[in-house]
């Protein structure tokens, strides 16, 4: 659904250069800290930026043969971008059946009554859980094939992210092709929805996994210096020095389980697993 083949953009110190590719029927998480590129990735691929070197294709087509029509494919919320607050829905729901050939006005108001969305209220007197609902329903009521949400979840209650995170099932589930790239500086904001993670630091990729194996097979292990010197280390990916010993990082928990019943292993959130990936001291 969408491939992008060694991008390059440099600001300044600043280089992004990735590889990522969304199949079809997947929702692709980019999580990375602030200033890791995330924003300049999604400029890229729309190109509302020029880049020095690599290609986007969306649906197969390189986005720099893209027509107006096919932009339809695309449904699009970028970080900082808004609307007109002195519109209200409904004012948008003309807006957008103009805009779009595809677009779904009994779905738009079904979202609007499902999501506790007033039609006819200014968008100015909207709350920030109801503002980000609304920039997902502009993304999806006009049928899109892949969604690219950059930081959608940015200062959402648990309740708001919830029903967010629910929006985007129900598009995904109406067609089993759709595809979502999504960005967040918190990974567990992405824990229960996306199949597949790429994390970004300093503009490059620094780890890719499929969600299942990042929650299923990664663990971490707390073992003192002695437990430490004794065990087998062919499977540790990184350490981290605590003042009990360390904190260690595997791939293969089941490895460690069945083998050192003895040592003391951890799930590890997704959060936990990257920041031993990134921090952590390769062994
Ligand atoms: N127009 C620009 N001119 C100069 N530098 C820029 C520009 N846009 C982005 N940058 C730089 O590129 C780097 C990546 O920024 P980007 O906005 O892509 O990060 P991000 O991962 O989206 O961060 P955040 O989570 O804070 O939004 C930063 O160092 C930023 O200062």
């Amino acid at each position: 659904m969408l491939k992008i083949k060694d991008l390059r953009k440099s600001y300044g110190n600043f280089e992004l250069n990735l590889s990522l590719e969304v199949p079809a029927g997947c929702i692709t998480g980019l999580v990375g800290s602030n200033g890791a590129g995330k924003s300049t990735t999604f400029k890229a691929i729309l190109g509302l930026i020029t880049t020095e070197k690599g290609s986007v294709e969306v649906c197969g087509k390189d986005i720099c043969t893209w027509e107006a029509k096919d932009r339809e494919k695309l449904g699009v919320v970028l970080a900082n971008a808004g609307f007109n607050t002195y519109l209200t829905l409904r004012d948008m729901e003309g807006v957008l059946s103009r805009m779009y050939t595809r677009f779904d006005r009994e779905m738009f108001r079904e979202y609007c009554s499902r999501y506790h969305l007033p039609l006819d209220k200014k968008l100015k007197e909207f709350s920030t859980g109801m503002l980000a609902k609304t920039k997902i329903l502009a993304a999806i009521t006009h049928k899109a094939d892949l969604l690219l949400l950059d930081e959608p979840t940015t200062g959402l209650d648990v309740l708001a992210r919830e029903e967010l995170l629910d929006m985007l099932r129900s598009y995904m589930e109406e067609n089993e092709e759709r595809s979502i790239l999504i960005s967040s500086h918190i990974s567990t904001d992405l824990e229960g929805l996306c199949d597949d993670l790429y994390m970004i630091e300093k503009g490059h990729i620094v780890l890719h996994e499929e969600m299942d194996i990042l929650l299923g097979q990664y663990g971490i292990l707390k073992v003192t210096k002695s437990q430490f010197d004794a065990m087998e280390k062919q499977y540790l990916l990184g350490k981290i020095e605590e003042n009990y010993g360390y904190r260690c990082l595997t791939k293969e928990k089941q490895f460690y389980l069945e083998n050192y019943p003895e040592l003391t292993l951890e799930k590890g959130s997704v959060d936990e697993v990257i920041t031993m990936l990134v921090k952590g001291e390769k062994i």
